[in-house]
C-alpha cells in the first residue's frame, strides 16, 4: 500500500516577522504543492532500510534500520499522538546520521529538511523499513513555504499510515483529515518547521495544513473568507536566503531597538487587521472592489515599509517594487524576503496588455513570473495500491 500525501505552499499578505513577536499575519494558501508518496517495505531482517528520495534536488538518502535505532531508539518511540519537541541531544544525533551520507557541499542547506523528516518519521511510525519519495511545484527557500508544505506532507503521510488515524483506506482520490486530526497534523508539522527555521510563528505550516485564507495570531487561527477577486503577480527574485537566518536577524534587531520595534511590530498588527476586514466586507459592486482595492494596495505599501525597517527587504525586491510602480502597480515582499519572492496586487479591471508588459519586463531582469491560485485546499491525502 502507498500513501499520498500532498499540502500547500503560500503567500503571506500582510504580517511575516512581525507574526513572530505576537503581531497578526494574514496568509492564503496557494495552487502548487508538495508530494509526499510514502511506501512501508515489507520487512527483510538484513537489508531494512529507510530511503529518502528528494527528486527536485536529485539526492538520495538510505540509511539501515538498524543505524536510525542504534541513534534513537531510546527515546521510546512511536508515540504518533503526543507531538514532542527534538531536543538538542536528539538533534545532534540525526544531524550525524545525515552527515554520513555525505551530502555535497552546495546541498548542505538541505540538511534542515532531512534532519526535520527523521524525526517525524521516527516520532510517528517508528522503525519501520520504507521508501520515502518528495516532489514539490514550490521553488525552494522561497517564501512561498515550501518547507512548511514539506513538513505538513511528511506528517499527512506517516500519521495516515500510523495506527493513531484512522483512514478508509479504499476510499478513492484525495481525502481530506477530520478536525482533530488536522489539529494532530498541524502539531507535528510545527515540530517540523522548528527544526527547519529555529523559530516558527507557525503560520506556514497551519495554512498549509488547513488551506484557505487566516488569519493567526500567537498560535491561534482564524479562518477567513474573501468577498472579493483577489489576484496576485508571485515574482521569484531567485536570490537565495533561509528563512532560519532572516528570522534571527529580526530577533538581534528588535533586542537592540526593543522600543522601535515594538512601535514596529504594533503598526503591522493594524496594516494585518484592517487587510483583514478589508478583504471580508461585502463588495456588492465594482466601485466597491475598485475601493476595496486600493485600500489593498496602500496597506501592502505601508507593510513594505515596515519589513524595509526590519531589514529583511533585497535589491532584487526593490528592483521588483520599482518596475512594478511604473506600472502603478503595488508589490511587497512575502515569507522571509532577503530575496526570494514578491506580491504585486493586480487590480479586477487592469488589462492583459499591461500584465503581460509588467511580466515581460520583470523577466528581462532575470526573475520569474508566476500567477497562482489563492486560497485552495489544505492538506489532503490518497491511498493506492502500490506496483
Ligand atoms: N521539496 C523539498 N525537497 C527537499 N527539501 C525541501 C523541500 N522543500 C523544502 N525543503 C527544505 O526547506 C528549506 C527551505 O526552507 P525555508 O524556510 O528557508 O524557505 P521557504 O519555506 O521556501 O520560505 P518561507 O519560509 O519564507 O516561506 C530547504 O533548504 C530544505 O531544507
Ligand atoms: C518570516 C515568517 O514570519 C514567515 C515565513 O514564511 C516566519 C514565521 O512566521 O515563522
Ligand atoms: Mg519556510
Amino acid at each position: 500500500m502507498e500513501v499520498k500525501a500532498r499540502a500547500p505552499g503560500k503567500i503571506i499578505l500582510a504580517g511575516e516577522h512581525a507574526v513572530v513577536h505576537g503581531s497578526t499575519a494574514v496568509a492564503a494558501s496557494i495552487g502548487l504543492y508538495t508530494y509526499v508518496s510514502l511506501q512501508v517495505s515489507p520487512s527483510n531482517e538484513n537489508d531494512d532500510r529507510l530511503i529518502l528520495q528528494l527528486k527536485d534536488t536529485s539526492l538520495e538518502f538510505s540509511w539501515p534500520i538498524g543505524r536510525i535505532k542504534d541513534a534513537l531508539s531510546s527515546l521510546g518511540g512511536p508515540f504518533p499522538s503526543t507531538p514532542m519537541s527534538c531536543s538538542s541531544e536528539t538533534f545532534n544525533l540525526i544531524l550525524a546520521m545525515i552527515e554520513e551520507q555525505n551530502i555535497p557541499e552546495a546541498k548542505t542547506s538541505l540538511a534542515s529538511g532531512v534532519s526535520a523528516f527523521l524525526w517525524l518519521y521516527t516520532s510517528i511510525l517508528g522503525f519501520k523499513p520504507a521508501t520515502v519519495v518528495v516532489t514539490s511545484d514550490l521553488p525552494l527557500g522561497a517564501g512561498l513555504g515550501s518547507s512548511a508544505a514539506l513538513c505538513v506532507a511528511f506528517s499527512a503521510a506517516l500519521l495516515a499510515c500510523s495506527d493513531t488515524v484512522n483512514m478508509d483506506m479504499k476510499q478513492e482520490g484525495w481525502l481530506v483529515f477530520g478536525e482533530s486530526e488536522l489539529e494532530l497534523l498541524n502539531k507535528w508539522a510545527f515540530e517540523g518547521e522548528k527544526i527547519i527555521h529555529g523559530k516558527p510563528s507557525g503560520i506556514d505550516n497551519t495554512v498549509s495544513t488547513y488551506g484557505n485564507m487566516i488569519k493567526f495570531r500567537s498560535g491561534n487561527l482564524t479562518r477567513i473568507k474573501s468577498s472579493m477577486p483577489l489576484k496576485m503577480l508571485i515574482t521569484n527574485t531567485k536570490v537565495g536566503r533561509n528563512t532560519k537566518a532572516l528570522v534571527a536577524g529580526v530577533s538581534e534587531r528588535t533586542l537592540r531597538h526593543s522600543d522601535a520595534m515594538s512601535f514596529v511590530f504594533d503598526a503591522v498588527d493594524s496594516i494585518s487587521k484592517e487587510l483583514a476586514n478589508v478583504i471580508q466586507t461585502p463588495a456588492p459592486d465594482d466601485q466597491s472592489i475598485i475601493a476595496k482595492e486600493e485600500k489593498l494596495e496602500e496597506l501592502m505599501e505601508m507593510n513594505q515599509g515596515l519589513l524595509q525597517c526590519m531589514g529583511v527587504s533585497h535589491a532584487s525586491i526593490e528592483t521588483v517594487l520599482r518596475t512594478t510602480l511604473k506600472y502603478k502597480l503595488v508589490s511587497k515582499l512575502t515569507g522571509a524576503g532577503g530575496g526570494g519572492c514578491v506580491l504585486t496586487l493586480l487590480p479586477t479591471l487592469l488589462s492583459g496588455t499591461i500584465v503581460d508588459k509588467v511580466i515581460a519586463e520583470l523577466e528581462s531582469c532575470g526573475f520569474q513570473c508566476l500567477i497562482a491560485g489563492i486560497g485552495g485546499n489544505g492538506a489532503e491525502i490518497c491511498f493506492s495500491a502500490s506496483s
